[in-house]
């Protein structure tokens, strides 16, 4: 069993709590929060008793096996490299880091360490990825691609009143690219590897970082085109079309559908998988498996996430998108 201590205590860190608690891998035994109260009625619910407003402190104990990060971006890097110290393995939600000089400074204090470090890019670990990627590998080619993800967020409400909440904000490593466009970016480089060039076309918000935008990724011989919003919902469709073949995806991350439709037969067959009872139930039996059982999956995840961060890091910076973090 693998004891967990928490950081953050927003929705997202409940949910990862809710998947814990489905595995018989991990006990939810530790949260940090700034204030102690709500470290303490978060973690009740989930059977965890200890509680800390010192992030130190929880990390010095020696209990405590595994640390998940959910605070806002920018937070990774310095939780991350504290937590490593301390010897414990971490699985920091994605975006994993604002760069890639912190990426590399963290996974290598992780190897020193001798433990794991997971981005938590949760559709990665979901079957429906790997079914989407086995049938792009059985076409003869690819002709084109469209990816999406686009959903307005409330917090940009608070944009519009003239506020600047941590994901729409520069301090803390928001924007679309980062909250969203990487569940795309997983998705392009996952099933088509790195483009031979790209651009990233995006709409400022006055927080000064990207609401929306276009990713273009060119292959030599066929585009990627990619959708981001956090400004208004999309409804662009996650196709892969060679000729008179076609992917089409429902959902990107959560996927319940993957149709492969040919249009000479008019045969339409539904490859996916049932969803799992919890979205982020397949990363959280993935990395407890390559805690207790490592595999070369790691090094995949590992590399594949390096890809990420650095296509995300040039995409934003040549539109002109700098990170505090970046100085
Ligand atoms: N995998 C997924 O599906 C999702 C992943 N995420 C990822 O999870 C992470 C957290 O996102 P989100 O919940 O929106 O972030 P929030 O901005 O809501 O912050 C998360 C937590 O961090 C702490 N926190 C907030 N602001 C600060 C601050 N200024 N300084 C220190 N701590 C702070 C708070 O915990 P406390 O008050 O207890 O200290 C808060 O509950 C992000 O990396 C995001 O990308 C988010 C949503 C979905
Ligand atoms: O990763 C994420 C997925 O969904 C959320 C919104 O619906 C995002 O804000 C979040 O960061």
């Amino acid at each position: 069993m693998l004891n967990v201590g928490i950081i953050g205590t927003s929705g997202i860190a409940h949910e990862f709590a809710k998947a814990l608690q489905m595995t018989e891998d991990y006990q939810v035994k530790a949260i940090y929060s700034r204030t102690k109260s709500k470290a303490q009625s978060f973690g009740e619910a989930y059977g965890a008793d200890l509680f800390f407003d010192d992030l130190e402190e929880m990390l010095a104990r020696p209990e405590i096996d595994v640390i998940y990060i959910a605070s806002p971006n920018s937070l990774h890097f310095q939780q991350a490299m504290s937590a490593l110290d301390h010897h414990k393995h971490v699985i920091v939600e994605k975006p994993a880091f604002s760069n890639l000089s912190e990426w590399d400074q963290a996974f290598a204090r992780a190897e020193e360490a001798g433990v794991k470090l997971f981005e938590a890019a949760r559709h990665l670990h979901d079957r429906n990825f790997q079914v989407a990627k086995d049938q792009i590998k059985k076409f003869d080619k690819i002709d084109n691609a469209v990816l999406s993800y686009g959903k307005y967020s409330s917090r940009y409400d608070q944009v519009l009143d003239g506020q600047e909440p941590n994901i729409f904000s520069l301090k803390y490593s928001g924007g679309a690219l980062m909250d969203l466009g990487v569940y795309l970016l997983y998705a392009a480089i996952g099933w088509f590897g790195e483009p031979e060039s790209a651009t990233y076309q995006m709409k400022k918000v006055s927080t000064g970082v990207d609401g929306s935008g276009v990713i273009l990724f060119q292959y030599p011989t066929f585009n990627v085109t990619m959708h981001v919003s956090k400004t208004f919902n999309l409804h662009v469709s996650n196709e892969i079309n060679n000729g008179h073949q076609t992917i089409i995806l429902d959902e990107l991350t959560g996927t319940k559908e993957i149709i492969l439709e040919n249009t000479r037969t008019n045969e339409r067959t539904d490859l996916a998988y049932q969803p799992d009872a919890h979205l982020m139930l397949a990363e959280a039996l993935a990395f407890a498996r390559e805690i207790n059982r490592p595999s070369d999956d790691y090094e995949e995840w590992k590399q594949l996430s390096r890809k990420v961060t650095a296509w995300s890091e040039k995409l934003r910076k040549e539109a002109g998108i700098y990170f505090t973090a970046d100085k």
